[in-house]
């Protein structure tokens, strides 16, 4: 432990007497940042076009040229040179606008949308989707003799956080519209929203289905206010589409008009539309509607100025790597590093959180912020906006955050440990680099996790090893640098709470329960693969392992494997409101 307090102390001395650059930082020599390698993949040429419905039909090419004003190292791949000046929108709308040309796939939609045609559209994160299916929307409204006291746009997303973020959007779009806007969402006073919404109907409504669905079926009167409902979104519509949702989803729908009394137009959005989704979505498009991308055929579905990277590291070794590297942001960003470490689950978030807060306070940012399902959600929010106007800090989330969020002048997308597919690795990495931004992606993996960067999606994004030496344009982490941080980790695993590092013992187990095949174990070696974490990644003392209780090892379908701690503990209290996302 005495050469851990020593290692803390060095690396706490190193970050203090900047810009002397200790094992954990990279050499004066390359703190220049040159270009990143561009791997243009994309053909210059207009978005692909494709009506499934009817015969394919390309959209209206969409020039590229740089927006006026946009900051100087912004990827302008993603803007169109059509101005919104010039769009066949209404003045109250261009009122709202605070950007000056459409993006790509506002570009590409627009028109169709206005025209009423139900849209399924991909493009890529952080370019735009929100106002692009906000916009023309609202312009339809306006044309619109509308009911009055009723719901005419009903906007549905995956998580809270997102419900909120676009509501602030429509807020601002509509401001000089006779519109407005509320949103329904899980973990706020269900009877406040109700009484908000009955008395004062808003034209737009941004819910999550969840909590829709409670009120839909708990709420007098609610439903009645969908009765002349016009224009249906789904934002994430892939997540939304995906099992989790479906019976939501379909509930949902039986309680709204029949489409051929009141006509409706559906639009789904995603930065990822699979195959699969294309087949599962026409049950909630009309037969001729439009598929809009904004990639072309053989494009990759993350940004090209964007570099990604992975490092093959023990478990035990993932926070202590993760540190090096935000050491390395923090270096590169010269004050203004911001960072989000995805973990697969809340109880590993909170595990994290209490970890990292116990190291020496010069080596993170002053900020540091958790964001998952088992804080309530007024913690949930005022942590978002803590993370949105930090201008330098560290956000731990589970996949809460990980689709839609716009938090400005994000630097790093850290991924320790298996993301749950490669859908979620690429929204997760969508959170830096937007509207053109730079920033920076880097996965951490175990050995046993590496068949991940086999995965076709993910072979197909150019991810580049960690070098353990200083290299152009990447992160790299030397022996002396990981050492170092690991010294630092596990002189503050004693500091952290037994109860956090049972339960992420138990989260290990179900995560990696889960993914057995892919990794290639037993559940033998599930268990043993456990124990080792306990004892290595927190810092398990115990001569027992941490207990496990009977009814989760049957869930698991684990039981009478040898090594694990099992009991039989009272039964829990029901789940507070505080529940899985989507409520
Ligand atoms: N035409 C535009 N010009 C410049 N910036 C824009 C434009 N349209 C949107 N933005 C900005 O780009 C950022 C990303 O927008 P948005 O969140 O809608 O992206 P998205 O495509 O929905 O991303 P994700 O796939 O992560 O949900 C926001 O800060 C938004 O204000």
């Amino acid at each position: 432990m005495l050469n851990a307090v020593k290692a803390t102390s060095s690396i706490f001395a190193r970050i203090n007497r900047q810009p002397s650059f200790s094992t954990l930082m990279i050499p004066a020599a390359s703190t220049k940042m040159p270009a990143t390698r561009s791997r243009r993949l994309r053909p210059k040429g207009p978005p692909a076009t494709r009506g499934m419905g009817t015969a394919a039909t390309a959209a209206a090419p969409v020039p590229r040229a740089p927006a006026a004003g946009a900051p100087s190292n912004r990827d302008e791949s993603h803007f169109s040179s059509r101005r919104f000046a010039d769009a066949p929108i209404s003045e109250a709308s261009k009122k709202g606008i605070k950007h000056k040309n459409l993006s790509d796939v506002q570009a590409a939609t627009l028109d169709y949308a206005l025209s009423g045609l139900d849209l399924l559209v991909q493009a890529k994160t952080g370019t735009g989707k929100t106002l692009a299916f906000l916009l023309p929307a609202v312009e339809r409204l306006s044309q619109m003799e509308l009911a009055s006291r009723k719901i005419s746009m009903l906007v549905l997303s995956p998580t809270r956080e997102l419900a909120l973020q676009i509501e602030e959007e429509a807020r601002t779009l509509i401001e000089n519209h006779p519109f407005r806007v509320a949103h329904a969402i899980g973990g706020t006073n269900m009877n406040a929203t109700a009484k908000r919404i009955i008395e004062e109907p808003p034209r737009i409504l941004i819910a999550t289905p969840g909590r829709l669905n409670d009120h839909l079926e708990n709420t007098t009167g609610f439903r009645h206010l969908f009765s002349d409902l016009r224009v249906i979104v789904y934002d994430e519509a892939d997540r939304l589409l995906d099992q989790g949702f479906r019976r939501e989803l379909d509930r949902i729908l039986t309680y709204l008009p029949d489409k051929t009394k009141v006509k409706r137009q559906a639009l789904l959005f995603s930065a990822t539309v699979s195959d699969e989704i294309k087949v599962i979505a026409k049950s909630a498009l009309a037969s001729n509607y439009k598929f809009i991308s904004t990639l072309r055929a053989d494009e990759v579905n993350t940004h090209e100025h964007v570099p990604q990277q992975s490092i093959i590291v023990p478990f035990a070794q993932h926070m202590a790597a993760s540190l090096a590297f935000l050491q390395q942001d923090r270096i590169m960003n010269k004050g203004a590093s911001k960072a989000i470490i995805f973990l697969p689950t809340a109880r590993l978030v909170g595990f994290w959180f209490e970890a990292i807060s116990k190291l020496p306070a010069g080596l993170l940012p002053p900020t540091l912020v958790e964001i998952h399902s088992r804080k309530s959600q007024p913690q949930r929010t005022k942590a978002a906006e803590k993370f949105k106007s930090a201008k330098e800090a560290v956000l731990l989330s589970s996949d809460v955050t990980a689709r839609g969020m716009d938090f400005p002048n994000v630097t790093l997308v850290l991924q320790p440990g298996l993301p749950p597919n490669s859908e979620q690795y690429i929204h997760r990495l969508g959170r830096t680099a937007r509207a053109g931004a730079s920033g920076r992606g880097m996965l951490v993996l175990d050995q046993s996790e590496s068949f991940f960067l086999r995965e076709r999606i993910i072979s197909g994004l150019g991810i580049t090893p960690v070098p353990a030496a200083p290299a152009a344009g990447l992160y790299h982490l030397t022996p002396a640098a990981l050492a170092d941080a690991t010294a630092a980790v596990h002189a503050a695993l004693p500091q952290v709470s037994r109860e956090a590092k049972g339960q992420a013992y138990r989260a290990f187990l179900g995560v990696y329960n889960s993914s057995l095949k892919g990794m290639g174990w037993t559940r033998d070696d599930l268990v043993r693969h456990g124990n080792q974490f306990a004892v290595s990644a927190l810092g398990w003392t115990e001569p027992e392992m941490p207990s496990i209780d009977r009814r989760t090892i049957g869930k698991m379908n684990l039981k009478g494997i040898q090594g694990l701690n099992v009991v039989t503990s009272e039964p829990r209290p029901p789940r507070g409101q505080g529940g899985r996302g989507g409520r």
